[in-house]
């Protein structure tokens, strides 16, 4: 069966977009709705307690409420986004347009517009919409069609002016907040939802912004396309009256549900009239407020759900532990649009980019000056020999941490954008982590060699270009994978840089810089394992001091060194090996911990 639907400005077929554009808005309802975390029934574990209401057909509702009452937590039940199971009990009932359903099933027909918005920095809205349509339309829907529906959305959500301007975040400037906004309701609504869930869409924007993304997503439910549900602080009282609907939440429980113009009825026969000239939604949050919770009881302002119309129970969580995503796309279009979204962001942000081999030029300098000729003295002096040894420790270390720390503080803001994506089911992990080594090993290669293109000959390194080249790019995709280990186990980049120094400095003990293996206590050697300096630096002193490299007459010292640090000159393959382990483990380990992420991100 073919169903003509109108996008925007075009007409297309459910056929042409491959979707199930049948869906059309539909009317979410929900009765009893509780959630408790904590043993059931335990002091203060409850969070939502038998919540009703429901967000009609086409129109658009708000739940509002104190901080803590429980808005983000109603919205994520209802989409399905929180897990059943653990400490964390939900029971109730939900229909759509009368039909129970288990929101952990349905939550993939729900598109929801989290509040920060993860996107992209370095797309453009087109991009982003674009990327998400190709991704999770049906396979086979043609990109003539893709292009079109981007058209009419950015259209429609009056993007069509910065459409291709980056979006912008962090260093990167960009659109504006408003703007940006409207890309994050567009990348959900390109999949054609029916039900559309914001959590906090206003928050972050000027009044008028706010004024204007209220006015859209009124103009998306009364066009029928779609039913409009979010959650909303202390809305103005212009931005109030464009609800159709509004829910009002205290510690869990309903205050008011219905029309936003019965919200002051209800108050005033709880003897709590609203005055004159003061914007509704200002009296019931301040009212409920400065209320306890006894006394609005008392006063019948919690709303008790209507006993006809309370609805036995259609779930009680699926104890799934998580949200499973179904990805659409095939393997080869997820790692295509990866890359070439990658792609962008490498050559866009060149801040960057300048920064990245600006330091590792800049520092290579200053050790290549510092340490003039170093490789060329006699090595048999004790104080030539190290200082020949402190040359190849600083470029080392100066390499690890080059590859790390970009890495490190570039993680962390990608996070969210992946965990939205990931969750959304836009594309599968194998492809993300593949898309982002096949940049990072030619980027990690290109800094490497423009490190030994600046000390090589300024240090009069012994051992062969290549293989210093070699062992240092080794060492900096090791280290890049702890980095990304760390990014993708903490949230933010202030949090990724605290964790640096004690996550690398330890690694410095371990590499035989100052302190050689033997001295180490034997119960603290097994560290040694995990530190990719510590191996980078076995190969890099065997190319230097092993049997090829060092210099006549110092053949005592270059062994003594390698003695002391435990480095054996046929074991080199062992050292790389380890590194390619060290490599894929932790970057195996970031997958994992990422993904389980994703799982429990609500
Ligand atoms: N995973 C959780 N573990 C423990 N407590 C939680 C969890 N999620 C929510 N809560 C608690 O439940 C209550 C409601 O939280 P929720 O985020 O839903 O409120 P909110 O109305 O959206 O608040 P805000 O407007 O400040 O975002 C809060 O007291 C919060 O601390």
């Amino acid at each position: 069966m073919t169903v003509q639907v109108e996008m925007g400005n075009a007409s297309v077929t459910a056929e042409e977009v491959g979707e199930p554009l049948q869906q059309r808005a539909k009317t979410l309802s929900w009765s009893q709705i509780s959630f408790s975390i904590g043993k059931a029934g335990g002091a203060g574990s409850s969070i939502l307690t038998s919540c009703h209401g429901s967000a009609e057909n086409s129109t658009l509702t708000c739940i509002m409420g104190p901080s803590g009452a429980g808005k983000s937590s109603l919205l994520n039940v209802l989409a399905g986004r929180v897990a059943h199971g653990g400490d964390k009990t939900i029971t109730g009932s939900i229909t759509v347009d009368g039909q129970p359903i288990d929101p952990f099933v349905y939550r993939k027909q729900i598109a929801y517009v989290m509040q920060d918005d993860a996107i992209s920095p370095t797309s453009t809205p087109r991009e982003a919409l674009t990327f998400s349509a190709s991704l999770r339309l049906a396979r086979g829907t043609s990109k003539q069609k893709i292009k079109q529906i981007v058209d009419d959305m950015l259209d429609e959500l009056g993007l069509t002016g910065c459409a291709d301007r980056m979006v912008g975040g962090g260093l990167i400037k960009g659109i504006s907040g408003g703007e940006r906004k409207r890309t994050s309701v567009g990348v959900e609504l390109v999949t054609d939802p029916s039900l559309v869930f914001l959590d906090e869409p206003t928050s972050g924007l000027d009044a008028y912004s706010a004024h204007q993304c209220v006015s859209l997503l009124k103009k998306l439910s009364s066009s029928g396309k779609c039913t409009v549900l979010c959650t909303i602080h202390q809305p103005s009282s212009e931005v109030f009256l464009q609800f159709d609907s509004a829910i009002l939440l205290k510690s869990g429980r309903v205050v008011y549900g219905g029309p936003v113009l019965g919200m002051q009825k209800h108050f005033n026969s709880c003897g709590y009239p609203v005055p004159d000239l003061t914007n509704p939604a200002d009296h019931a949050m301040f009212t409920v407020q400065i209320i306890d919770d006894t006394e609005m009881d008392k006063v019948g302002l919690f709303q008790i759900e209507d006993a006809s119309k309370v609805r036995s129970t259609s779930f009680e969580g699926d104890d799934s532990g998580g949200i499973v995503p179904v990805v659409t796309a095939t393997f080869m279009t997820q790692l295509a649009w990866l890359m070439r979204r990658e792609m962008n962001g490498l050559v866009r942000d060149k801040a960057a980019l300048i920064g990245r081999f600006g330091i590792t030029i800049f520092l290579n300098l200053l050790f290549g000056l510092i340490f003039r000729n170093a490789g060329n003295r006699d090595d048999s002096q004790e104080g030539f020999f190290y200082d020949h040894f402190g040359a190849l420790t600083m470029v080392t270390i100066s390499s690890m941490f080059g590859a790390a720390q970009p890495t490190l503080l570039a993680f962390p803001e990608q996070r969210p954008i992946f965990l939205r994506e990931y969750s959304t089911g836009t594309y599968s992990i194998m492809p993300y982590f593949i898309s982002k080594v096949c940049f990072e090993f030619p980027l990690a290669f290109a800094q490497s060699l423009v490190q030994w293109l600046v000390v090589y000959w300024l240090i009069s390194f012994r051992g062969s270009f290549m293989l210093l080249l070699l062992a240092s790019f080794a060492l900096g995709l090791a280290s890049a994978s702890i980095a990304v280990l760390m990014g993708c186990a903490v949230a933010d980049v202030k949090t990724a840089s605290e964790l640096l120094p004690v996550v690398f400095v330890p690694q410095m003990l371990f590499a035989g810089f100052f302190v050689s293996t033997d001295q180490i206590p034997s119960y603290l050697r097994w560290a040694q394992y995990l530190c990719s300096l510590k191996y980078a630096m076995n190969v890099l002193s065997i190319i230097e001091f092993g049997n090829g490299a060092c210099q006549e007459g110092a053949e005592n010292a270059c062994k003594a060194l390698l003695d002391s640090n435990e480095i054996e000159e046929d074991k080199w393959w062992v050292y790389v090996l380890v590194l390619a382990a060290l490599f894929f483990g932790f970057r195996i380990i970031g997958a994992r911990v990422l993904t389980i992420k994703a799982t429990t991100v609500f």
